[in-house]
């Protein structure tokens, strides 16, 4: 805060007289007032993410004319440009495909009624404690006629949503544990039957909702202002800082953490290249990459996920899904993964995304596109370098969520993995992917300390993708055996 003015003013509200002290931040050169009167609802966070400077993020949409006007295509299809939307904005292409698609699944013609994509959104996103994305479709729920009844939970729904449940769960934690039992049972429930087409619609809803969820966890989405826990009425402390400081850490200098990460970026670069050469000379045999693979998956299980004590507070939103304690439990454990754990990681190329075509047609195409679009993405940047090829860095990120699921590449070398992802990237990779609602601002901070803000939005939009096509590849494999 740069200084606090002697200026006051006076305003005649109606009987209310409201005085205000005005001061200006040097962060954000944001007037900020000293509420000396009436208490109005103040913003709780400051800006769309609990991570990102708020400058940073609007400063994307001043610069660029195609992010500014998908942000006004959004805003005029939908009414409101959420703050998962501008954070996004960071990578305009990208941001392009998402909201394609997001829009299709919501509103356009599709094997399910309106009110239910929302529900099935709310179902998702509330396996995850994801009060942000549940109150955003509670809203929309109601406003295309829903019935508010459900909203007490999940037994106030129709028998048919209460039966995608199970489904709902598996997905969202264990997705390889997904037989064509669970699909027959829905598909053939004597009254309340699933359609193969309403059930696709349903598991493409409920699988970008919970990768979605990610997202907003390892971004740290806030609630917009007019939402439930967007608002407080309390006055701000101010004192010497501005919201923004506090809602940033601006306040604190990190410059000794900062120093010692200043060789990280040099150090990846160089393990990059070393391996590029190494790949060049020598090939490893089938069992090797295998072995590879399997002790990636082992180690994978080891990362710790949880710094309980700094976890995000969240409504209470269990009523919206049942068995609140199943979790993400790492398949290798109890030997679950060797009747499941198949290389299926053509499926989606092979049948899947026909398969999603063909009943719900369109939507292979638009997930494909959107696959396609997060794992290409590239500026062509590290931090500060220019002109690099991060290929291999952006598979190494790729692979190791589709490793944690069990979903094997033969053609890539897991050594790569332990060469280029270090531990606090990976915390914060196995956090955002298996229990984002643990993901804390201290793990997004300690990992690729000198890359942008917009890289490590890029880092999420990775790790949302590679999430989704992992339990679309369980849900549509169990389908498929369904069907066969
Ligand atoms: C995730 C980052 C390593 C991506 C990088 N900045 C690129 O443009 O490719």
């Amino acid at each position: 805060m740069r200084h606090a003015t002697a200026a006051t003013e006076t305003m005649d509200n109606n009987s209310f007289t409201v005085t205000y002290l005005y001061k200006i931040c040097a962060h954000c050169e944001r007037l900020s007032k000293k509420d000396l009167g009436v208490r109005i609802p103040g913003p709780l966070g400051n800006g769309p993410s609990r991570f990102i400077p708020e400058k940073e993020i609007l400063q994307v949409s001043k610069v660029d004319l195609r992010a500014q006007s998908i942000f006004e295509d959004a805003f005029a299809a939908l009414g409101r440009l959420d703050n998962i939307s501008l954070v996004m904005g960071f990578h305009p292409q990208y941001l392009e495909s998402f909201l394609r698609t997001q829009h299709y699944l919501l509103q356009m013609d599709g094997p399910l009624s309106l009110h239910y994509r929302h529900y099935i959104g709310i179902m998702a996103a509330a396996r995850h404690q994801c009060s942000y994305l549940v109150n955003l479709h509670v809203n929309d729920f109601l406003q295309v006629g829903g019935d508010p009844k459900w909203l007490n939970g999940l037994d106030g729904a129709p028998q048919k949503l209460q039966a995608l449940g199970e489904l709902n769960k598996i997905l969202a934690h264990r997705p390889w544990l997904l037989t064509k039992a669970h699909i027959e049972h829905l598909l053939k429930a004597e009254e309340h039957s699933w359609s193969l087409a309403e059930l696709i619609h349903a598991v493409v809803l409920l699988t970008h909702y919970h990768s979605l969820a990610s997202f907003t966890f390892g971004c740290g989405i806030t609630p917009e202002i007019h939402s439930d826990g967007g608002h407080t009425l309390r006055p701000l402390s101010l004192s010497q800082y501005c919201v923004c400081d506090i809602a940033n850490g601006n306040g604190h200098g990190n410059n000794l953490e900062e120093r010692r990460s200043s060789h990280q970026v040099e150090v990846l670069m160089e393990r990059m290249k070393q391996l590029q050469e190494c790949r060049d000379e020598e090939e490893a045999s089938q069992e090797e990459m295998a072995t590879r693979f399997e002790r990636e998956k082992t180690e994978s299980m080891l990362v710790a996920t949880a710094e309980e004590e700094e976890c995000v507070q969240s409504r209470d939103v269990s009523r919206h899904f049942e068995d609140p304690s199943y979790g993400y439990k790492d398949f290798s454990r109890r030997g679950e993964h060797k009747a499941k754990h198949i290389v299926i990681s053509t499926f989606w190329e092979d049948h899947g995304y026909s398969l999603v075509n063909r009943l719900y047609p369109d939507v292979g195409q638009l997930l494909d596109e959107k696959f396609q679009m997060a794992y290409n993405l590239t500026y062509n940047t590290m931090a500060m370098h220019k002109d690099v090829d991060t290929t291999m860095l952006r598979r190494a990120i790729w692979n190791y969520i589709h490793c944690m699921f069990g979903i094997r590449y033969d053609d890539y070398d897991y050594g790569e993995i332990n060469q280029l992802l270090d531990r606090s990237f990976k915390v914060y990779i196995k956090t955002m992917v298996c229990s984002p609602e643990k993901t804390t601002k201290r793990m997004y901070e300690s990992f690729w300390r000198q890359f942008q803000h917009s890289e490590k939005v890029h880092v999420n939009l990775l790790l949302m993708e590679a999430r989704m096509q992992a339990e679309l590849l369980y849900a549509l494999r169990a389908i498929t055996c369904y069907m066969t």
